[in-house]
């Protein structure tokens, strides 16, 4: 596949504070949807703003299709109207006393084009919402879901080959949001628009993304599949991003092509993969989903260990053990509607060396 957008080494500094962007690069092929993802004001919206053009980078190369839209080195900057790019916020800014027709009509008006074809894409738009049969009903009463459809389908009809989304869902009940973003992805396949999407939810970001982005404090920790960013995250940031909240520490004694031999204890060692590059010697940092700690494992494999249990929270549909690892405490989750061990008693368990993930301390 083509790349559709590529940014390299984008930079955007507010002086005096360090760079909110810091040295980001990514490409996006064409008909993907790529998300970025990381907490609060770790410069998404600075990066989604640079590509649709309403933020100017400091430094960086942003091209859209075959177009540079911008290199400050180069002194190329296109204005944002001349980018082909479609927008939805997390407020879809609608005109509330306009008719969906309206709303949605709105961009190709602005474009002179001729009523019968603004007629048909905006028909065409609304049905792809599922809002077609509302078109002529003012845009007040709906709800703020059925809004951000219409701003969807606003943003969709003038037929940009680039679309770019920052937290639209944001304020949509929780309940709801699974089933939107399935919907959304597939709205965006079906137009074969190529997306840029950010968020600081993990689940919209799995639901949405052929390609997710973590980003900390305006870095680009990784850029790769959901499953990669999973099942291998390259950094201590992005594991415990991923909900890997156990973390081990130890000294790595051996190492083959992708897993390490950590020693946790003395005498007790843990087999790990190892998602970079580390020495044999070296202080290291194991980190493990709670939900990858296997309880009563079959015999037999690395990684098994009888471990005391020191607490038990019961949930419901699911209890969390804290057990005892050599003296650091790990979590594990038992699914089922009833606790099974109780405190104080001992209880084998097998860690995955896939699900441990060894870095630098
Ligand atoms: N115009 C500006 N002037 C000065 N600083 C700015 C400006 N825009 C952004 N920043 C700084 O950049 C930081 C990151 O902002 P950005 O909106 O890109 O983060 P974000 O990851 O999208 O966060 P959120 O999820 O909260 O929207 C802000 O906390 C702020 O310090």
């Amino acid at each position: 596949m083509s790349t559709d957008l590529s940014v390299l080494r984008l930079s955007r500094w507010f002086d005096p504070l360090p760079p909110t962007v810091d040295d980001v690069s990514f490409d996006v092929a064409a008909g993907e949807i790529a998300v970025l993802l990381g907490p609060s004001g770790c410069g998404k919206t600075t990066t989604l703003r640079c590509v649709a053009g309403l933020e100017h980078p400091t430094s960086g190369r942003i091209r859209i299709g075959e177009t540079i839209c911008c290199d400050p080195a180069q002194g190329i900057l296109v204005p944002a109207r001349r980018r082909g790019v479609g927008m939805l916020f997390r407020s879809g800014a609608l005109w509330p006393h306009m008719t969906l027709r309206q709303n949605v009509a709105y961009p190709l008006r602005h474009r002179g084009l001729p009523r019968a074809e603004i007629d048909r894409a905006v028909t065409e738009a609304l049905a792809l919402v599922g809002l077609r049969a509302q078109a002529d009903r003012a845009v007040g009463p709906l709800s703020g879901e059925q809004m951000q459809r219409v701003a969807l389908a606003r943003s969709l009809v003038y037929r940009p080959r680039l679309l770019l989304l920052d937290e639209p869902l944001a304020g949509i009940d929780a309940r709801l949001r699974p089933g939107l973003c399935d919907e959304l992805r597939r709205i965006i396949r079906q137009v074969g628009v190529t997306a840029l999407y950010v968020t600081r939810d993990q689940a919209d970001a799995v639901a949405l993304a052929d390609r997710i982005g973590i980003m900390q404090a305006g870095r680009l920790l990784q850029y790769d599949t959901p499953d990669a960013i999973f099942h291998c995250p390259a950094d201590l940031f992005v594991a415990g991003f991923t909900g890997a909240s156990n973390l081990i520490d130890g000294r790595l004694l051996e190492r083959t092509s992708s897993f390490g031999t950590v020693q946790i204890s003395p005498g007790r060692l843990l087999l790990a993969r190892m998602p970079g590059s580390l020495s044999e010697g070296q202080k290291v940092r194991v980190a493990l989903r709670p939900d990858t700690v296997q309880l009563l494992p079959p015999a037999g494999g690395p990684n098994h260990f009888s471990v005391p249990v020191i607490a038990r929270h019961y949930q419901g549909t699911r209890t969390l053990y804290v057990l005892d690892l050599f003296g650091t405490p790990i979590d594990a989750i038992d699914p089922g509607s009833r606790p099974r061990f109780p405190v104080g008693s001992s209880l084998p368990i097998a860690l995955p060396p896939d699900a441990c993930w060894v870095y630098a301390t």
